[in-house]
């Protein structure tokens, strides 16, 4: 049979990298490409047709910092598919990014210069903002709206008869210390980003702890440093042109510079070829590349808590049920009003 794969923020990218690697491992692989901007969806299944003619490929609309767009989308799911073999959570933003470029320039002479650039820890800020659903967008876009996908989508996902596999896109710059349970939107700090996949690094554990005997397995990646139109937000692209021979130079000394979206989809691509059953869900698993550009995945433990875990689970079900009920108070106040107009006119 052939597998179901969806996709966040396939249209370019890691995203978009990692449909191609697929469609060139298995070309029967039936891919659902969920993107926010239909335009920018059609030209990512053009590109991808061009290489892979045969290919299926869908295209389903999906804001996941909107909750009326996931819960729209996940009902178009339901009416599609009977079944997902593979769930990629990976749209994400990185908005108004800042760098410390004193502290870039202290770190260079540093002992923790290699574990800076790994990280990018206390180099980087970023201003989030409330957006349309009352939520902090980092939060909502990066872990909230995924959250919610899944949730929706139970039903599909938890089939005992046949496994099904979640992979994230978190990130180096998942932080514990950027993170709070007292704010989990991350509401106070200046680091959302970091909160946001860190939060993800823990959620993935909780959805192990609550479905794997459902059927149902998640799993975390990093992909590295990849030059994409997130980190073309943080510096210029001529910029980073300019300093490409350095970035090779760097990943002699980390192999977290993967730099290409190609490589940065290894380890997401790796996953598709592994039993959900032999992962360590306590392990994020990273796309590696040589100085020599060789690709590799490795797993390193994550610094995860199990019961923090379990208190971001229960407050992520508390805030699902308050966001349901507001959309409800919502539409029933339009319904009302809609009613008082039609009884006027
Ligand atoms: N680049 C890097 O070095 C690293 C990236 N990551 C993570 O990798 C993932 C992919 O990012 P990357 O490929 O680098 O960057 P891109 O900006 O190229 O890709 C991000 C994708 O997410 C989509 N997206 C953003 N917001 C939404 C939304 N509200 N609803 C639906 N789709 C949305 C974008 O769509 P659109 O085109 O419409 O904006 C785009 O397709 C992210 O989760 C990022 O955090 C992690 C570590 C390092
Ligand atoms: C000489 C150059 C290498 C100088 C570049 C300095 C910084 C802009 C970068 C060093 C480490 C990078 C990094 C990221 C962004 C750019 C750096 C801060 C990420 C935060 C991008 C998004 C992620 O999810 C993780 C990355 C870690 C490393």
């Amino acid at each position: 049979m052939h597998k179901v794969v969806l996709v966040t923020g396939a249209n370019s990218g890691i995203g978009l990298a990692l449909c191609e690697r697929l469609l060139s491992q298995n070309s029967q692989v039936q891919l659902c490409l969920a993107c926010r901007n239909m335009q920018r969806a059609e030209a990512a299944r053009s590109a991808l047709l061009a290489s892979h003619s045969d290919a299926q490929i869908e295209l389903l609309r999906l804001d996941v910092g909107s909750l009326r767009s996931v819960l729209k989308a996940a009902e178009e799911i339901k009416q599609r598919y009977n079944r997902l073999d593979y769930l990629y959570l990976n749209a994400g933003i990185m908005p108004n990014p800042q760098v410390d470029f004193k502290a870039l320039f202290k770190g260079l002479f540093s002992s923790n210069v290699i574990h800076m650039f790994a990280t990018a820890e206390g180099l980087l800020t970023q201003q989030d903002r409330v957006n349309a659903d009352g939520l902090q967008e980092v939060f909502a876009t990066n872990l909230f709206g995924h959250f919610l996908l899944v949730r929706e989508l139970e039903p599909v996902l938890c089939q005992p008869e046949h496994t099904t596999q979640l992979i994230w896109t978190s990130s180096s710059n998942a932080r514990r210390s950027a993170f709070s349970l007292e704010d989990i939107q991350h509401h106070k700090g200046v680091e959302p980003y970091s909160s946001s996949k860190y939060a993800s690094d823990l959620l993935s554990l909780a959805l192990n702890r609550h479905h794997n005997s459902q059927g149902l397995f998640s799993s975390v990646i990093c992909p590295g440093l990849v030059m994409t139109n997130l980190t073309y937000g943080i510096l210029p692209s001529f910029f980073w042109t300019l300093i490409m021979p350095v970035m090779w130079l760097i990943r002699v000394f980390t192999n977290t510079f993967t730099l290409t979206p190609y490589n940065g989809a290894e380890a997401l691509s790796w996953l598709f070829l592994q039993r959900p059953e032999s992962l360590d869900p306590r392990a994020k698993y990273h796309s590696l590349t040589s100085g020599l550009g060789n690709n590799y995945t490795q797993p390193r433990k994550m610094d995860l808590d199990e019961d923090m875990s379990e208190a971001l689970y229960e407050q992520l079900l508390q805030l699902e049920s308050k966001v349901r009920k507001k959309m409800k108070e919502e539409e029933e106040d339009l319904r009302a009003h809609k009613e008082y107009l039609d009884q006027t006119e």
